[in-house]
């Protein structure tokens, strides 16, 4: 350790005025990169140690826990073939992926492999990341066919490269229940030790939530930073918040995340500082007196109470627009779904809405709301959301729940699903799981099936035969497009009240009001006295209209005698 990272991680750091903080993001920031940097610095020395000795088949796994519940099936290799396969793909554009200026922008972003590893060479900016280059990843298969394992995995190598890190390598462990101080058995763990400096790793990802003090056992052992599946997410979400909502939501989820696992960290810092506690000040007295680990403690809370006041302000605006469009009787559809399902794609072929596609999880952070329009003309509004994934940090679904709430608010949800997975309907169920946590469980699902060019017509088979309600798309051929807009159509709440209705020339403008989208219109025809429509109309409408209303096939207007 240097010198220079004890200073980093001084408490002085703290003692800014409030006049300086005031309005301040980076204070807590500022306290998180503190506790990092000493979470981080602890493996720091011992890394990238060669080992001569090491041998793939392990000869030595005495000190594992019961073979029995820890079978010797550590699975390497294969399982990732170098990429993700949601990623593997060459990403095609089309002109209707939009946005992609913004892409651009997030890959010139990326971190440059190799340039540095070194934690202390962080700047500020990038310590918000987690700074992950060479990862290993590791998952316990705890029952279930071991394709769902594999298929869980692939999933967190496609987490691990959208995060901008290379995957080396992936283990699944089967194991029915995690060790409580390792997460992994002892000999799995020196088996993933082993891998992590054969090929150089700086980073293990574990694909559930640890445990704080299994993430510090696993670190231990493996010598190197252990990052669990909660803080990948949350690493990728604040890579991509871009709305102030948006990021505000995020540093909720992450601050909301790391609080229970500040007592660890805390704990070592006071152990660097000589475990100097207690001193009393005295009260009103802070400072000397009160431990590093109290202070930001008190700083997090404080920091995360300004947060949720910002978020809550930031409602009444949306509320607005929503009270407004439910005041015009605007029917709402919302896009739901997986990550990287194409919910996007699809919103753009909906609607000319330009919003980014990429092929990276996590696209889409901030909802995006565009006005869409069924075949006859009725209009809809048609937003985009966050995607969902497996395990979704529930961290994100309360930050997120305003946004969310969106969803459950609206009057049709499109459940977009990557038909081209070989396994949906693990992702149908996660989906499901946060519907049901935001109560939108109530609304009418219409199951998408997209990517059918390049779909597996025996999982779609499947689907269908499990889902009553699907359509099979693709955003990218334009197939079934045709079909999910009539079905849409169909599905929204639609004007009911039937008028027969004869408008004289002079009141053009009502005739206008009548095609702008809110009304069915069945025929109409130009009279000399004025223009004749048999039209149904929504409700609140129905008494402006009343001075046009004529008996159904009588040509004159009642109040036109
Ligand atoms: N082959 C094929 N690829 C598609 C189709 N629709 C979308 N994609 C691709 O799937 C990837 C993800 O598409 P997005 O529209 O960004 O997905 P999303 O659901 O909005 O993803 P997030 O915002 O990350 O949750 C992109 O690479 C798209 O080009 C399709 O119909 N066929
Ligand atoms: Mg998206």
């Amino acid at each position: 350790m240097t010198e220079e990272h004890i200073s980093h991680t001084d408490p002085r750091d703290a003692r800014r005025s409030p006049r300086q903080d005031a309005g301040r993001t980076d204070d807590v920031d500022a306290t998180i990169e503190r506790i990092l940097a000493a979470d981080d610095a602890a493996p720091q020395s011992s890394r990238f140690v060669a080992d001569p000795e090491f041998r793939l088949d392990g000869a030595d796994r005495s000190e594992d826990v019961a073979p029995a519940e820890e079978a010797d099936e550590t699975r390497r290799g294969g399982i990732l073939d170098g990429t993700a396969r949601e990623l593997a793909d060459e990403t095609r554009h089309t002109a209707a992926d939009g946005a992609q200026h913004e892409v651009m922008e997030r890959r010139s972003l990326r971190r440059v492999e190799g340039l540095s590893t070194e934690l202390e060479d962080v700047t500020e900016v990038e310590n918000r990341q987690l700074r992950l280059e060479r990862v290993v990843l590791a998952g316990l298969w705890t029952d279930g066919p071991v394709a769902e394992a594999e298929h869980a995995l692939r999933e967190l190598s496609a987490l691990a490269e959208t995060a901008g890190s290379t995957v080396l390598d992936g283990f699944v462990q089967r194991r029915t229940h995690p060790d409580p101080g390792t997460f992994f058995g002892a000999g799995k763990a020196e088996e993933i030790r082993a891998a992590v400096a054969e090929l150089g790793a700086d980073t293990v990802i574990v694909d559930s939530e640890l445990a704080p003090s299994q993430r510090r056992g696993l670190e231990d052992i493996v010598k190197v930073k252990v990052i669990d599946r909660t803080g990948l997410i949350l690493d990728i979400f604040a890579q991509h918040a871009k709305s102030r909502e948006g990021k505000a939501q995020v540093e909720l989820a992450q601050l909301e995340y790391l609080l229970p696992r500040l007592r660890g960290w805390g704990e070592s810092l006071s152990r660097q500082a000589g475990g100097q506690v207690g001193g009393g000040g005295g009260m009103g007295s802070r400072g000397p007196g009160e431990t590093k680990i109290e202070l930001d403690r008190r700083r997090i809370h404080a920091r995360m109470a300004r947060l949720r006041r910002q978020i809550a302000g930031m409602k009444p605006a949306r509320e607005a627009k929503r009270a407004n469009r439910r005041r015009n009787s605007v029917p709402s559809v919302a896009i739901a779904g997986y990550t990287n399902a194409g919910k996007s794609s699809l919103l753009n072929q909906l609607t000319d809405a330009g919003v980014m596609v990429e092929n990276a999880l996590f696209a889409t952070l901030d909802p995006t709301v565009r006005k869409a329009q069924t075949p006859d003309g009725i209009a809809y509004t048609l937003s985009d959301t966050v995607g969902f994934v497996r395990q979704l940090p529930t961290q994100l679904v309360e930050a997120f729940r305003s946004t969310l709430e969106e969803v459950a608010d609206s009057d049709l949800i499109l459940h977009v699903v990557d038909a081209s997975h070989p396994e949906p309907e693990g992702q149908i169920r996660a989906v499901r799981e946060v519907l049901a946590d935001v109560d939108a469980q109530q609304v009418p699902e219409l199951v998408v099936l997209n990517k059918a060019d390049v779909a597996d017509w025996a999982v779609v088979e499947r689907i269908r035969r499990r889902e009553p309600n699907t359509v099979l798309v693709s955003a990218h051929s334009g197939m079934g497009l045709d079909e999910l807009r009539e079905r849409v159509s169909d599905s929204i709440p639609r004007p009911q009240t039937p008028m027969e209705l004869l408008v004289p020339y002079v009141d053009g403008d009502v005739v206008s009001r009548l095609h702008g989208g809110d009304t069915e219109i069945h025929t109409i025809d130009y009279r000399a006295e004025g223009t004749r429509l048999s039209v149904k109309v929504r409700p609140e409408l129905v008494a402006d209209l009343e001075q046009y209303r004529v008996d159904a096939g009588s040509e004159h207007a009642a109040g036109a005698a």
